[in-house]
């Protein structure tokens, strides 16, 4: 990532987290990926050479950035969804210079994954409201590709929210995962069906 990028997105972080503290209600937080957390997702989308990257809960677009600058290096493209019209996402992606890689949609994560091909995924990011992951089944694995990377932002901070979908999961198998102790934790796993 360049120095530029960088700066641009250490201060929509800074931003958030000012943000985020003046607001009591927790769903008009942007609750941003913590910085840590976005340095290891796309760096496991780097390594892991993804090409079709989706993610569901977009918020002002800051983690969208940071996986549209990873895709520019794979030769790929970002679709993200959100359920709302959050202000500065537009403008944030057009600052950071990445909306030719990225598609923003609005609309709901598991109607979106239902809509897409059989094994047409190659890392899908789920940081949306958690418990509705499990509603969302079998897409969020159906949609992905064989060596595919699935990855779920909250795990250590939200224990007991992320656990159904996490059990779905491993009950369905073909997954070697970890879960990192960065950020509120992140989820990763590598699909071979
Ligand atoms: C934790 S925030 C996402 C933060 C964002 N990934 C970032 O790092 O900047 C969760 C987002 O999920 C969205 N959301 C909630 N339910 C959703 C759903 N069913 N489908 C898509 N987005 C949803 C919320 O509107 C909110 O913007």
């Amino acid at each position: 990532m360049d120095a530029a990028l960088r700066t641009l997105l250490d201060g929509l972080y800074a931003d958030g987290t000012t943000h985020d503290e003046a607001q009591p209600d927790r769903l008009r937080r942007r609750r941003n990926l913590e910085p840590g957390s976005a340095e290891l997702l796309t760096l496991v989308l780097r390594v892991a050479g993804a090409r079709d990257v989706v993610e569901i809960g977009t918020s002002n677009a800051y983690s969208a950035i940071w996986l549209a600058d990873a895709v520019r290096d794979t030769g790929g493209h970002v679709l993200t969804v959100d359920v709302e019209e959050w202000p500065g996402a537009a403008e944030n992606l057009a600052r950071a210079g990445v909306e030719a890689v990225v598609d923003r949609r609005l609309g709901d994560g598991g109607e979106l994954l239902a809509g897409l091909p059989d094994a047409s995924v190659d890392l899908l990011f789920l940081d949306a409201e958690r418990v509705e992951y499990p509603n969302w089944w079998p897409h969020p694995v159906r949609v992905l590709r064989p060596g595919a990377v699935l990855a779920v932002d909250n795990v250590l901070s939200h224990p007991d929210e992320v656990a159904p979908f996490l059990a779905l999961v491993e009950k369905h198998g073909g997954f070697e995962s970890t879960t990192a102790t960065v950020g509120k934790g992140l989820y990763l796993a590598w699909y071979r069906p």
